[in-house]
C-alpha cells in the first residue's frame, strides 16, 4: 500500500474520531445515573484596582478586618481538626500567596502594601467563605445527588372539580344575581302545577271578557297567568271604584320572569281590558312596547280577540304607514291602547301626537330585549314625557302600573334602575337557575369532530331526512343561523342537496315532500311575509316545511305547531338559546331542538354559558345518542354526492354573481 494510501487512511481515522457518529437517539439507554459533582472550589478573588479614597476607606476598613480576623482565627483554632480537603485548600492558598509575592518586586516592598493588604484581607474573607462552604459542603458530601430525566415534578393532590360543583358555584352566582338585582321587591313564587278555570275568574272578569278567552283560547289559565290574575285583577276592580287617584299605587309594579311560550301575552292583556273595559270616555290609558314590527301584528292580533264586543279602540303602530300618516291618525283618533316599538313612540311623544295624561298600564313585552335597545334613549325620554304630562295631576312616583314581561329577565340593576319601579312585585318559578325550559320540550346534541365540520349542511339535511319523522306527520323545522348572508347560502345548497339525494333515494314509499325558504333582510318585507304566512298555515302531511332564519325571529314570534328548532350555529348566549329553543313546544305543547356543536370549542361553551343557566324538569335530559347515528349517514358514497352538490352550488354562485355584475 503506497504511503499516500496510508497517510490518506489516518487523516480519514482522524476526521472520523473528529466528528462523533451521527447520534442515534434509539440507542439512549434509560438509567439513573449516579454522578458525584466535582465541588470546584471557588478561586480566592483578587479585587481590582481601586481608586485612592477607595483605598483610604479600605485602610480604616482592613484594621476592623483585622481584629476581626482574629476573633475568627480564635474559633478556628477552637474548632475540631480541619478536615483534609480543608488542609488541601489551605496549601492551595499558601501556593498562591507565594506565587503573587514572587511577582512582587522585593527591591521596594513597601509600595505594594496596599496590594499585599487587599490581598490578606480577601484570603481571609475567602477563608471564612470557604468554612461556610466546607459546612455546606460536608453536608452535601453526604447527599448522593441523583441526576434525574426532565419529568414533571409530582404535583399535590387536586381536589376533583366535579359537575355538581360547578351546577352549585353556577347557582350561587345565580342566586346572587336575583338578589342583586331584586333586593327590595316582593317575590312571589308560582309553580307549573298552578292551572284554574277560566270560569274561576269569573267574579274577577267583566262577562264578555271571560267569553272572548274561553272561545279565544281554551278553558284553562296557564301559571303565570293564574298567578299574576289572583294576584292584582282583585285590586284593579277594587281600586277603580274606590280611589281612582291611588289605585295604581296600591297595585305597584309587576315584573314577571316565565319561559317561553307560557302565555306572557294573555297575560297582561286580560288584566288591562278588565280595567278598561267600563272606561266612559275613550282616553290612551295603556301603552304596550314591543321590540320587534313582527310582534306588534301577534300582539294586536290578541288584543283585539279580548276586546271583542267592547267599544275599546286598539292601536297598531306597526310601520306600515308614514310617521306623518300615523302622527295624522293618532291625534284625530286617540286610542285606548297603543302597541309600538320604543323608536317610534319617541317619534310620536316629540311630534305630540299623543299625550301620557291618562296614561295607567306600560307594559314591556321582551323587557330584557327593550332594555338592551337604546333608541333615541328611549327610557329616559318616556318618563321624561310622563312626569311632563302627569305634573298636573299626579307627578308622584307610582302614578302608573309599569308591567314588566320575559322569559330572560334582566337582573341588570342599573336598567332596572332606569324604570324608577315603585312597590314592585316579582313573580318566578321556584328555580336556583335564572332561566326555565318548557316543559315539553327535548333537548339533542349532536356533537361533531372538526374533522367533519365541512359536511355540516350534509348533517342538517340528513338530520332532517332521517331523524325528523318519528310521532309528527306534518313537520316544521325552524333552523338558526347566524346571519343573513349564510341563511341565503344555506337555503340554496340544502335545496340542491334535497333535490340530488331525493332523486338518488330509491324509496319510492318516501313521498315526503321539502319546502325550504329562507326569512332574510335580502328578501323584500311582503315576501317574508308571504313566507312567514306560508310556514305557519300549512299543515299537510308527508310535508316537511324548513324555514331557515336569523334571531330576528327568535324572539316572542308565535306560530302553533312548530315541531323542531335547529340550532344550526350556535347562539351567543343563554337567553339567545332560550328564546331560539321557545319558538317550539309552546302552550304546554311537545317540541324538539337539535344543536349542531362542532368540535370541542362549542361543546364547550354550550356547557359553560348556555347549559349552566337553564333550569329543566328533574326528569329532563339532554340527549347527545343521535351524534353517532348522523355522522354514520356520512358514507363515501353520500360525501361524494355531497361534494358534486357543492360543486353545483359554487357554479350557481358564480353564475349569480357574473349577472349580478353584467
Ligand atoms: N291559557 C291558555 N290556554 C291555551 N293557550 C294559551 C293560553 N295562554 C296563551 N296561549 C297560547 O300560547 C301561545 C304562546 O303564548 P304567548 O305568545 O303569549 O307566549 P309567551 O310567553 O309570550 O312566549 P314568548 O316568551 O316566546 O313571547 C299562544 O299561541 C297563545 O295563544
Amino acid at each position: 500500500m503506497s504511503f499516500e494510501t496510508l497517510e490518506l487512511r489516518k487523516i480519514k481515522q482522524e476526521h472520523h474520531a473528529m466528528f462523533a457518529q451521527r447520534f442515534d437517539p434509539n440507542a439512549i439507554v434509560e438509567e439513573n445515573v449516579e454522578v458525584k459533582v466535582p465541588i470546584i472550589k471557588p478561586r480566592p478573588l483578587i479585587p481590582a484596582k481601586r481608586s485612592r479614597k477607595e483605598v483610604t476607606i479600605e485602610k480604616n476598613e482592613e484594621s476592623e478586618v483585622e481584629s476581626s480576623e482574629a476573633e475568627i482565627s480564635e474559633s478556628e483554632a477552637e474548632s475540631e481538626a480541619e478536615s483534609e480537603a480543608e488542609s488541601e485548600a489551605e496549601s492551595e492558598v499558601e501556593e498562591e500567596k507565594e506565587d503573587i509575592e514572587k511577582d512582587v518586586d522585593m527591591e521596594n516592598p513597601e509600595k505594594f502594601n496596599s496590594v499585599l493588604n487587599r490581598f490578606q484581607q480577601t484570603i481571609s474573607l475567602q477563608d471564612k467563605l470557604d468554612v461556610n462552604n466546607e459546612d455546606k459542603n460536608d453536608q452535601e458530601e453526604e447527599i448522593d445527588i441523583q441526576v434525574h430525566d426532565l419529568e414533571q415534578i409530582p404535583q399535590p393532590e387536586r381536589t376533583p372539580f366535579t359537575h355538581e360543583d360547578r351546577e352549585s358555584r353556577m347557582a350561587a352566582t345565580n342566586i346572587a344575581k336575583i338578589d342583586a338585582a331584586f333586593m327590595s321587591t316582593q317575590r312571589i313564587i308560582y309553580d307549573k302545577d298552578m292551572t284554574k278555570p277560566f270560569k274561576d275568574f269569573s267574579k274577577d272578569l267583566d262577562p264578555r271578557l271571560l267569553n272572548n278567552i274561553t272561545r279565544q283560547f281554551s278553558t284553562d289559565s296557564f301559571p303565570i297567568q293564574t298567578s299574576l290574575w289572583s294576584n292584582i285583577l282583585p285590586q284593579i276592580n277594587n281600586m277603580s271604584k274606590i280611589s281612582k287617584k291611588n289605585f295604581t299605587r296600591r297595585i305597584g309594579d309587576q315584573l314577571i320572569n316565565a319561559s317561553t311560550g307560557s302565555g306572557k301575552t294573555l297575560a297582561y292583556s286580560v288584566p288591562l281590558v278588565q280595567s278598561l273595559i267600563n272606561r266612559k270616555c275613550k282616553k290612551l290609558r295603556a301603552i304596550v312596547l314591543v321590540p320587534t314590527r313582527l310582534l306588534i301584528n301577534q300582539v294586536g292580533d290578541t288584543l283585539l280577540k279580548l276586546c271583542n264586543k267592547s267599544s275599546l279602540m286598539v292601536t297598531m303602530a306597526n310601520l306600515d304607514k308614514s310617521l306623518r300618516e300615523e302622527h295624522e291618525k293618532l291625534i284625530i283618533n286617540e286610542p285606548d291602547i297603543l302597541i309600538i316599538t320604543p323608536g317610534r313612540l319617541v317619534d310620536h311623544l316629540n311630534m305630540q301626537s299623543i299625550s301620557l295624561i291618562n296614561l295607567k298600564f306600560l307594559v314591556l313585552d321582551e323587557a330584557d330585549r327593550l332594555l338592551n335597545q337604546s333608541f333615541q334613549n328611549w327610557c329616559t325620554e318616556l318618563l321624561t314625557h310622563l312626569s311632563q304630562d302627569k305634573s298636573s295631576i299626579d307627578s308622584l312616583p307610582g302614578n302608573i302600573i309599569k308591567m314588566i314581561f320575559s322569559a330572560t329577565l334582566t337582573t341588570n340593576t342599573s336598567k332596572l334602575h332606569d324604570l324608577n319601579l315603585y312597590n314592585p312585585k316579582l313573580y318566578m318559578m321556584d328555580s336556583i337557575k335564572l332561566y326555565n325550559l318548557p316543559n315539553g320540550l327535548k333537548e339533542f346534541n349532536l356533537n361533531i369532530g372538526t374533522a367533519k365540520s365541512i359536511y355540516k349542511p350534509l348533517l342538517l339535511f340528513k338530520l332532517i331526512q332521517s331523524f325528523l319523522s318519528g310521532d309528527f306527520t306534518a313537520r316544521k323545522v325552524l333552523i338558526f343561523i347566524k346571519s343573513n348572508e349564510a341563511a341565503i347560502r344555506l337555503q340554496s345548497l340544502l335545496s340542491i342537496i334535497k333535490d340530488s339525494f331525493s332523486s338518488n333515494n330509491d324509496d319510492t314509499t318516501n313521498t315526503t315532500t321539502y319546502f325550504i325558504d329562507s326569512i332574510n333582510s335580502n328578501n323584500t318585507k311582503l315576501i317574508n311575509k308571504k313566507i312567514l304566512t306560508n310556514f305557519t298555515q300549512s299543515t299537510n302531511d308527508n310535508v316537511k316545511q324548513i324555514l331557515i332564519t336569523t334571531d330576528l325571529m327568535s324572539r316572542g314570534i308565535d306560530i302553533n305547531n312548530i315541531t323542531d328548532v335547529v340550532n344550526y350555529d350556535l347562539p351567543i348566549s343563554s337567553q339567545q338559546y332560550v328564546h331560539r329553543v321557545g319558538r317550539t313546544a309552546r302552550a304546554n305543547n311537545s317540541g324538539n331542538v337539535y344543536n349542531i356543536l362542532i368540535g370541542k370549542g362549542e361543546q364547550s361553551f354550550w356547557s359553560n354559558h348556555i347549559d349552566i343557566d337553564l333550569s329543566r324538569n328533574v326528569d329532563t335530559t339532554v340527549d347527545d345518542s343521535i351524534s353517532s347515528e348522523v355522522i354514520e349517514q356520512l358514507t363515501s358514497e353520500n360525501e361524494a354526492t355531497y361534494m358534486e352538490c357543492l360543486n353545483i352550488f359554487k357554479q350557481q354562485q358564480q353564475q349569480q354573481q357574473t349577472q349580478g355584475s353584467s
